[in-house]
C-alpha cells in the first residue's frame, strides 16, 4: 500500500471526541448533548484530510449530523444503513473503525471512496451508481421480515434529493408498501446535484412544507394511541389514511409520498443533530415504509463549498485556511477530452441547427455546459436518468433532430436495453458520446468504464468507435452528423489528451476504417483509442530490440475494417490486441473470431482488462496491475515475437 504524505492532516491535528469513537458502540456511550461537538470533530477531520489526499468534499460534510444521528440511534452494524451513490459516506467511515485509514481513502490497496461492503460490515452495498438504495434497501427489510429475524431488523436508505430523481429509486418507491416492510427513507434534500439539481420533482421537494402543528399533533395521536395498545397491523392502515386526511387538510397539498403509501415525516433542519436523534427515536418502531426528509447545505460548515457546492463536490487539493484550489495551467497544455467534445460540439451546433445536446446530471462533468452556455434552448440536462435520456434522444432523432447524448461510460450501462429497444432496433441517429470510457483512477470498481465496448459491439448496426487522439474525437463528432449511418457510439478517456493544437478543421472518416500508423513485418499490433499512445512507446522499446512492428489503429471496434485485417492476416505474423476494456467480447474477441471466421490462423495476444472488476488506484497503477502498461505491451511484443521463431 502506498505511503501517503500526511503532514498536516488529520494524525497531527487532535479530536478528543472523535479520537474516542472506533465504532458505533462508543458513539452510543455519549450523551446527545455531546453529538454536535462530534460532528464538528468529523467536519474538522475531513477538511484537514481532504485538503491534502482530496475526494468528494461536499456531500459528506453536508450529510455529517445525518450520519451520527443514524449511528446514534441505530443499532448498526446489524441495523443497517444504505448509502446511496456512496460519496456521502466519509463521516460513515470514520465512525465505523476506519478513521485511521481515512489517509488511505481512494488510493491503491486503500479505503475505497465509497461504500463497499467487501471493506466494512457496516457498508451494507456496493455504491457508486445513483438511486439504487431504496431498491436494496427494500430487498433487506423483505428478507429481514421473511425470516422473522429477531430481535427486528431496521433498514434505512439514505437518498440525495438528485438520486431520488432517478428511475430506479421511483421503482423502489413504489413497490415498497406492497410487501411486508420495515424500511426508512432518509431524503437528504441539499437542493443540489452535482450541479444545480433539476426536474419537477426537485421544484415539488422545494416547494415541500408541512405545519408544526400537523407534525406535533402527529406525534402526540401516534405516540397516544401506541401508549393505548392500538397501533397493530389492522389499524395501521386506518391510522395512516386519518393521517393523510388530516395532513391534506392541514397542507392543502397531497403529499406524493404519503399518495403513496409511505408515511412522511418533515422537512426537519438536517443539521440539528439532537432534533434528528429525536425524531428517528420517535418513528424507528412504526410499522410499514416511512421517510424523513431532511433540509441540509450542501458543504456545510466550510464557507467556500456552502458558496459554491458544485466546484467544491470534488474539489481536489486545497488549502484548509483559505479554501484556495491547486488551478492547473491553462496555456499551452493538452485539453480534457471532454473539453474538445464540449467545445467541438458547440462548434457543430452552431451551424448544424438539428443538433441537440442531453446530458444526464454531469453537464459539467461531460462539459456539455459549454454548449448550455451558448444555446441553452437546445441542451436538456435531464436529471440522473440515463435511460430516460437514451430514449428522449431516440424520440429527438426520431422526429428529425440529432440528438448528442453524452454520459459516462459505466453510468450508460444502465440505459442498456433503452440503447436497444429505443434506439438501435428503429437504426435511429442518435450519438451516443461516452465519457470516462477505460480506466478512471481513484473512483474505482463502479466507474470505471471497462465494459462499453463489449457491451455495445453485440449490439446490431451499432457503430462503435474510439479516437485515438483529440483532432480523431472531433472528426468522429463531425462525422455522425454528416450522414444518417443509424446509431454511433464515441468513447474517450478521463482526463486529458496530448495535443494542444487540436482546433483544426474538420473532415469526415470513413465508416469502418482503421489507419496503419507504422508498417512492420515480424509482429502486428492492432489498438483502439488512446491505448495507441501507449503501444507507440512499446513499440520504440520493442524497434530498440530489433523487433520490427507494424502498428494500426482500429478505430472502430464495429464495423471492423475487414481489409485492414486481411491485410493484417497476409502478414503471416503474430497479431497482438490492445483495448482498454474488458477482454471479453472487445477488440481481441473481435479480431480473434474474424480470423476464425475466414480460416486465417493467426496468433492472437490480447491485452486489455483481465476477467475481473479493477479496484481503486492511479490510472498507471491499475494499468500496471492489468498488465496493459507499455511495459506489458512490450513484453507481449518480444513474447510473440519469440514464440514465432
Ligand atoms: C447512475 C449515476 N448517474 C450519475 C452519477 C454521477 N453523480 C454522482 S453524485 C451525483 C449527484 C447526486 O446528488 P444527490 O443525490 O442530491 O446527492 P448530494 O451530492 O447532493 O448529497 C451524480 C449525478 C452517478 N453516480 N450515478
Ligand atoms: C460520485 C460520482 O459519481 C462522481 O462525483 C464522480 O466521482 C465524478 O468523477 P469525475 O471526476 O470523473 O467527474
Ligand atoms: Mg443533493
Amino acid at each position: 500500500m502506498e505511503k501517503t504524505d500526511n503532514s498536516i492532516d488529520s494524525v497531527s491535528a487532535h479530536y478528543p471526541l472523535l479520537e474516542t469513537i472506533d465504532s458505533p458502540a462508543d458513539l452510543r456511550k455519549l450523551p446527545a448533548e455531546k453529538l454536535t461537538q462530534v460532528c464538528a470533530e468529523i467536519r474538522q477531520f475531513l477538511i484537514n484530510s481532504l485538503s491534502n489526499n482530496p475526494g468528494h468534499f461536499a456531500s459528506s460534510m453536508g450529510a455529517v449530523e445525518l450520519t451520527v444521528a443514524l449511528h446514534y440511534v441505530f443499532n448498526t452494524p446489524y441495523d443497517r444503513i444504505v448509502w446511496d451513490v456512496g460519496h456521502q459516506a466519509y463521516g460513515h467511515k470514520l465512525l465505523t473503525g476506519r478513521r485511521d485509514k481515512f489517509r488511505t481513502n481512494r488510493k491503491f490497496g486503500g479505503l475505497s471512496g465509497f461504500p463497499n461492503p467487501e471493506e466494512s460490515e457496516y457498508d451494507t452495498f456496493t455504491a457508486g451508481h445513483a438511486s439504487n438504495s431504496i431498491s436494496a434497501a427494500l430487498g433487506m427489510a423483505v428478507a429481514s421480515a421473511l425470516q422473522h429475524e429477531s430481535p427486528k431488523r431496521n433498514v434505512v436508505a439514505v437518498i440525495g434529493d438528485a438520486s431520488i430523481s432517478g428511475g430506479l429509486a421511483f421503482e423502489g418507491l413504489n413497490n415498497a408498501t406492497m410487501t411486508r416492510n420495515n424500511l426508512l427513507i432518509i431524503l437528504n434534500d441539499n437542493d443540489m446535484s452535482i450541479d444545480r439539481n433539476v426536474g419537477a420533482l426537485n421544484s415539488y421537494l422545494a416547494h415541500l412544507t408541512t405545519s408544526k402543528a400537523y407534525n406535533t399533533f402527529r406525534y402526540r395521536l401516534y405516540r397516544l394511541l401506541k401508549k393505548m395498545h392500538l397501533v397493530n397491523d389492522g389499524t395501521k392502515d386506518f391510522i395512516l389514511r386519518f393521517n393523510n386526511s388530516i395532513k391534506s387538510l392541514v397542507t392543502r397539498q397531497q403529499n406524493i409520498f404519503e399518495g403513496l403509501n409511505i408515511r412522511y415525516f418533515g422537512p426537519f433542519d438536517g443539521h440539528d443533530v439532537e432534533r434528528i436523534v429525536r425524531v428517528l427515536g420517535d418513528i424507528k418502531d412504526m410499522e410499514g415504509p416511512r421517510l424523513l426528509h431532511l433540509r441540509t447545505t450542501k458543504g456545510k460548515g466550510y464557507t467556500p463549498a456552502e458558496n459554491d457546492p458544485a466546484s467544491w463536490h470534488a474539489p481536489g487539493k486545497f488549502d484548509p485556511q483559505t479554501g484556495n484550489r491547486q488551478s492547473e495551467p491553462h496555456e499551452g497544455v493538452p485539453p480534457k477530452y471532454q473539453d474538445v467534445f464540449g467545445e467541438t460540439l458547440l462548434e457543430l451546433a452552431r451551424s448544424n441547427p438539428k443538433i441537440v445536446g442531453i446530458t444526464a446530471a454531469m453537464p459539467s462533468g461531460t462539459s456539455m455546459s459549454i454548449m448550455q452556455h451558448e444555446i441553452p434552448g437546445r441542451v436538456f440536462d435531464v436529471g440522473i436518468s440515463e435511460g430516460h435520456a437514451v430514449t428522449f434522444a431516440g424520440g429527438l432523432a426520431k422526429d428529425g433532430m440529432r440528438p448528442y447524448c453524452a454520459i459516462y461510460s459505466s453510468f450508460l450501462q444502465r440505459a442498456y436495453d433503452h440503447i436497444i429497444h429505443d434506439v438501435a432496433i428503429q437504426r435511429l441517429p442518435v450519438t451516443l458520446c461516452l465519457d470516462r470510457a477505460g480506466i478512471v483512477g481513484e473512483d474505482g470498481v463502479t466507474h470505471h468504464g471497462v465494459f462499453d465496448l463489449s457491451y455495445l459491439r453485440s449490439i446490431p448496426g451499432m457503430i462503435v468507435a474510439a479516437p485515438r487522439d483529440e483532432i480523431t474525437l472531433r472528426n468522429l463528432l463531425y462525422t455522425s452528423q454528416v450522414a444518417d449511418n443509424g446509431p454511433m457510439a464515441i468513447r474517450y478517456p478521463r482526463g486529458k489528451g496530448k495535443n494542444p493544437d487540436w482546433k483544426v478543421p474538420m473532415k469526415a472518416i470513413a465508416i469502418g476504417k482503421g489507419e496503419r500508423l507504422q508498417d512492420g513485418s515480424d509482429v502486428a499490433v492492432l489498438s483502439i483509442g488512446p491505448m495507441a499512445n501507449l503501444v507507440k512507446s512499446a513499440i520504440t522499446k520493442a524497434e530498440a530490440d530489433g523487433i520490427s512492428v507494424a502498428h494500426y489503429d482500429m478505430i472502430f471496434l464495429k464495423p471492423l475494417d475487414e481489409e485492414l485485417l486481411a491485410e493484417v492476416a497476409a502478414k503471416g505474423c503474430p497479431v497482438i490486441t490492445v483495448e482498454d476494456g474488458i477482454k471479453e467480447g472487445g477488440l481481441g474477441s473481435a479480431v480473434t473470431e474474424w480470423f476464425n471466421d475466414h480460416g486465417h490462423k493467426v496468433q492472437v495476444t490480447r491485452i486489455g482488462v483481465p476477467d475481473s472488476f479493477v479496484p481503486h488506484g492511479k490510472v498507471p497503477e491499475l494499468m500496471k496491475m492489468c498488465g496493459m502498461d507499455a511495459d506489458a505491451i512490450h513484453e507481449a511484443i518480444v513474447n510473440a515475437h519469440k514464440s514465432d521463431k
